[in-house]
């Protein structure tokens, strides 16, 4: 079922072995810098133009109104409150550890630095809401942004027809429990768009959108598009596009887990990555009859079936686990799961991965929704260089140079020597001028 890639008696270079999906970030960022354009001069009107053509729905009154998010919440199946406030609770026990403190280097006696952790003032969170909705989302965007302490938060997701144009009542309610009630029906690019740049007020005189200073989140490949062709003019976290999932696995993993796990991961959009590495032909083998066995019965069928037939999915067939850890290691997946003897150990020596999921008992599902670790975490390679949402993503450390007229007088010469050397003598000026007395 799964294309196989057989990297077995030799070292090819995986990266040319396991291709991301074709249509890739940058063939989107073209196709939506359109939109992105239109919302800049626009506003409002594009917006609804762009909702109109891509969610079918463009409701007159972006801003949900206050009574709509807390009739949401009234409204929530009880399973569901319960489940979000655990999901809510555990990954506030984890970022609120994430907290960073201000500190002071003593680099000579009267110069110091001090690093200051400041939040982002005004922050746009991300919910998907195409294929799926996601109100798990809401609390892995929300949570890690008020541990940072973010004054103004607001939360953008694509208007449901179901929903009368407004964002799914799960994600509302999401918004409701953690207090959050600035929220706009608006999905895709043009939501990344009217965050970036404001919208103003609409026909009903209510959409005024204040622009944001970043924007955080996951998204679909327009999203991600969106994402990396305003980034300048807003900040934003790291690309968390389609979804992927890599297992590392020998013959000790369990075929109709790692099936399943394939599968859970596959389901999001025909663009996920599902990818098993082993050195086990005997599991590789039973994971396809698995495969064979469980898809036709998981409720996505469709989707599924498309995206691990997709280029971008397969089995790559490694010497041993060591050669495999190569591999994980070259793809950087959003997702790694560990599923080996001594599987603590190998994450341990895992270099790029977004998340690590440890063990039988740690699958990417429990990470999705209730472990208390994101689950917005980059994709496309993007782990070899940027992490998964926290509290960091939402600090700038701010460095607060302090020296007194001694400490300046030790260090001029050096300022002086460098500055001649850059030829940029003018900076040597704006210390030597304190100190005219002292010969230069
Ligand atoms: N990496 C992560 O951390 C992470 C976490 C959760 C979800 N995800 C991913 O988020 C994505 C969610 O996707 P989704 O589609 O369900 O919701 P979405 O909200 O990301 O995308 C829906 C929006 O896409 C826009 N759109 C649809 N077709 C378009 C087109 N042809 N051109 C321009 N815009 C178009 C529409 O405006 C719509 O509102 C999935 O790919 C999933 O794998 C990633
Ligand atoms: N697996 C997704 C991250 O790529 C997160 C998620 C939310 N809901 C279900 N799954
Ligand atoms: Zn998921």
């Amino acid at each position: 079922m799964l294309n196989r890639i057989d990297l077995r008696g030799g070292e090819p270079d995986p990266r040319h072995l396991l291709p991301r999906a074709q249509l890739d970030v940058s063939v989107a960022v073209e196709r939506i810098r359109p939109i992105v354009a239109a919302v800049r001069e626009h506003g409002y009107q594009a917006v609804r133009e762009a909702s109109e053509r891509f969610d079918g729905i463009a409701p007159e009154v972006l801003r949900v109104p206050v009574e709509a998010i807390a009739a949401a919440e009234g409204a929530l199946d009880p399973q569901v409150r319960a489940a979000l406030l655990e999901s809510i609770s555990r990954a506030r026990r984890v970022h609120d550890d994430q907290r960073r403190t201000d500190h002071t280097t003593h680099v000579v006696p009267g110069g110091t630095v001090t690093e200051r952790w400041v939040p982002v003032d005004r922050v746009g969170l991300y919910v998907p809401g195409g294929l799926a909705v996601y109100p798990s989302t809401v609390v892995m965007n929300v949570v890690p942004a008020q541990a940072a302490g973010v004054r103004s938060l607001v939360v953008a997701s694509p208007p449901q027809k179901e929903n009368g144009g407004l964002p799914d009542a799960r994600v509302l309610a999401a918004c409701a429990l953690l207090g959050v009630d600035e929220v706009y029906a608006v999905g895709g690019a043009q939501a990344v768009a009217m965050l970036a740049y404001g919208c103003a007020v609409d026909a009903a005189g209510s959409a005024h959108c204040v622009p944001v200073d970043m924007i955080t989140g996951p998204g679909n490949i327009w999203v991600t598009a969106a994402k990396r062709l305003l980034r300048g003019v807003v900040g934003i976290d790291a690309e968390a596009g389609p979804t992927e999932i890599a297992i590392l696995a020998d013959d000790t993993a369990d075929p109709a887990h790692v099936a399943a796990d394939l599968i859970s991961q596959a389901e999001h959009d025909p663009l996920a990555a599902s990818v098993l590495v082993t050195p086990s032909v005997v599991l590789a083998d039973a994971v396809d009859r698995e495969l064979t066995r469980q898809v036709p019965a998981t409720r996505h069928a469709d989707r599924v079936g498309t995206a691990l037939g997709g280029e971008q999915s397969g089995v790559v067939l490694v010497d041993d686990l060591a050669a495999g850890l190569r591999v994980v290691d070259a793809y950087a997946a959003e997702h790694l799961e560990i599923q080996t003897v001594d599987a603590r150990e190998w994450a341990m020596r895992v270099r790029n991965a977004g998340a690590i999921f440890v063990g039988a008992y740690s699958p990417v599902s429990l990470g999705d929704y209730c472990a208390g670790s994101n689950h917005v975490l980059p994709t496309g390679g993007c782990a070899r260089h940027s992490s998964g949402l926290s509290v960091q993503s939402f600090l700038r450390g701010i460095h607060l140079v302090e020296y007194t007229e001694a400490a300046l007088r030790e260090v001029a010469p050096y300022v002086v020597a460098l500055s001649t050397a850059e030829d940029l003598p003018a900076h040597g000026q704006a210390v030597s001028a304190r100190f005219p007395q002292d010969p230069s």
